[in-house]
């Protein structure tokens, strides 16, 4: 008998099309997994078993007249970043606690239209804020691995969801990191397409010019399709590119002989941990054997400066986007005030945690007058300076290969009281937001059965390029097949 929630996205496809299960069969193992491990993963902020039975329903009723696509009756789960029409929307913030939002997200709307079942709302670091989920304000999400460990974050639960099987993927969302770094922590597939490639439109905003949504699959192949259905033009968002949309599944045959691979010194830094640097060599070495050209003597002396950059216009941003959390528009509100004032200050003093509060903190000191130069337009120019030097990179490598992250899951509490620790675990993924980059993260192996990521960095809409070396390294290793004892 096949084990359901082991099934991938094409798998279940195949399954639900020959009329072998039905979507409202998947749909319900999943549930009966969520409930059974919720109470030690704590992936979900919301499980909506109504809806989730209701479209399961619905796609069998399409499968049986012959109408099926790729995603049709697949379960799924979403951050709780992404506006669900009629479904709580928390960013795992106190702020957001009660906001139903009266629209769906573009992506979201997307999924609804190919069927796709929705499980739930997954836990995060309050507004995408945080590398492990311990900023959400509501409880923290464990490592599938090792439930003493950190999901990674922000995207924590979306990532630990799809590890633990309660999900066949799910979304993200990536500004410095945040689908990568979790996707690393957890060994799965996660992908951060180029910005501009998703729309934005009903992802509650964090930093807009570094935001991109992106999934979280079981392998290379189920990211593609996944892209194919989440991908294209909106003219809602600003930055939505209007290009046709490849078919990212196509050219996923396993061949990448006579690719050129660059590996970039600096993401080797003194932070890393050696054993982690052994597991992408030997990444790097099946890579090889697959016929890629593989020079590890790139340089790029920019990127120690991305996190500094980061960490300027991140926040810059954040100030200004959150500024609409005043108690009047939306959410929360406390009102038992003398004055309007009072009151929009206390809403924002309750509402927010303490890392939301910081970065608005940093952020507004870094737009003010008499700052405004030294800080943010310098961090500007810097970033100018970084894209150049990825574009540089890519005249002469079709994709950059690094690790996801400089070090491995890490204990519960071990970084919640110095930020800089952990802002540190994103050094190697930021630089590509700040560019805004293609970049997939997949499972490479484990240290100490804890997991390791493999980091493609791919030219700007060379989206295909990445995805293809990750399925091409897929073909060749069984990593990502392996899964948690749960
Ligand atoms: N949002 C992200 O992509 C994660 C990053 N760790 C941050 O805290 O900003």
């Amino acid at each position: 008998m096949t084990d359901l929630v082991k099934l991938t996205i094409a798998q279940s496809h195949k399954l639900l099309k020959d009329h072998k299960i039905s979507s409202a069969e998947l749909t319900k193992a999943h549930l009966e997994r969520i409930e059974k491990l919720e109470p030690e993963i704590k992936a979900f902020m919301t499980v909506c078993p109504e809806t989730a039975l209701s479209q399961a329903e619905a796609a069998d009723k399409a499968i049986k007249q012959g109408d099926i696509r790729p995603l049709t009756g697949i379960p799924m789960a979403l951050k709780d970043v992404l506006c669900t029409k009629g479904i709580r929307t928390t960013c795992s913030s106190k702020m957001l606690e009660n906001f139903v939002p009266p629209y769906n997200a573009h992506v979201v709307d997307k999924l609804a239209k190919e069927g796709a079942v929705l499980l739930g709302k997954t836990n995060m670091d309050e507004f995408a804020m945080g590398s492990s989920t311990e900023n959400s304000a509501y409880f923290t999400t464990r490592n599938p691995w090792n439930t003493d460990k950190v999901p990674g974050g922000s995207s924590g639960g979306s990532a630990a969801c799809v590890a633990a099987s309660e999900a066949v993927f799910s979304l993200g969302s990536d500004t410095g990191g945040s689908i990568r770094q979790p996707a690393s922590f957890c060994s799965v597939t996660g992908y951060k397409p180029s910005y501009g490639m998703v729309s934005r439109y009903g992802l509650v905003a964090f930093a807009s010019s570094l935001d991109q949504i992106g999934p979280f699959t079981k392998d290379a192949m189920d990211c593609a399709l996944v892209m194919n259905a989440i991908a294209g033009f909106d003219d809602r968002d600003s930055t939505s590119v209007p290009q046709t949309v490849p078919d990212f599944s196509s050219g996923l045959d396993g061949n990448i002989k006579g690719f050129k691979l660059g590996v970039p010194k600096e993401y080797f830094s003194q932070n890393m941990r050696p054993d982690i640097t052994e597991k992408i060599n030997d990444a790097l070495g099946v890579l090889s054997g697959l016929g890629a050209s593989i020079d590890r003597e790139v340089s790029l002396p920019h990127t120690p400066y991305a996190l500094a950059v980061y960490y300027i216009l991140a926040p810059s941003e954040a100030s200004a986007n959150l500024s609409r959390y005043d108690g009047v528009k939306y959410g929360y509100s406390y009102n038992p005030t003398e004055n309007m004032w009072e009151a929009m200050e206390k809403t924002r003093a309750k509402g927010f945690g303490p890392e939301v509060k910081r970065r608005i903190m940093i952020g507004t000191y870094a737009l003010s007058a008499g700052y405004y130069d030294a800080w943010y337009v310098k961090a500007q120019k810097v970033r100018t300076l970084i894209s150049q030097e990825f574009n540089n990179a890519f005249e002469k490598y079709d994709a950059l290969i690094t690790p996801t992250t400089p070090n491995l899951p890490f204990s519960i509490g071990e970084k919640l009281n110095d930020p800089f620790e952990m802002y540190m675990c994103d050094t190697c993924t930021i630089p590509i937001n700040i560019a805004g980059l293609p970049a997939v993260s997949i499972p490479a192996g484990f240290v100490d059965g804890l997991p390791v990521g493999l980091q493609i960095i791919g030219k700007p809409f060379a989206d295909q390029t990445t995805m293809r070396i990750a399925h091409a390294f897929q073909c060749a290793t069984a990593w990502h097949k392996e899964t948690p004892r749960l």
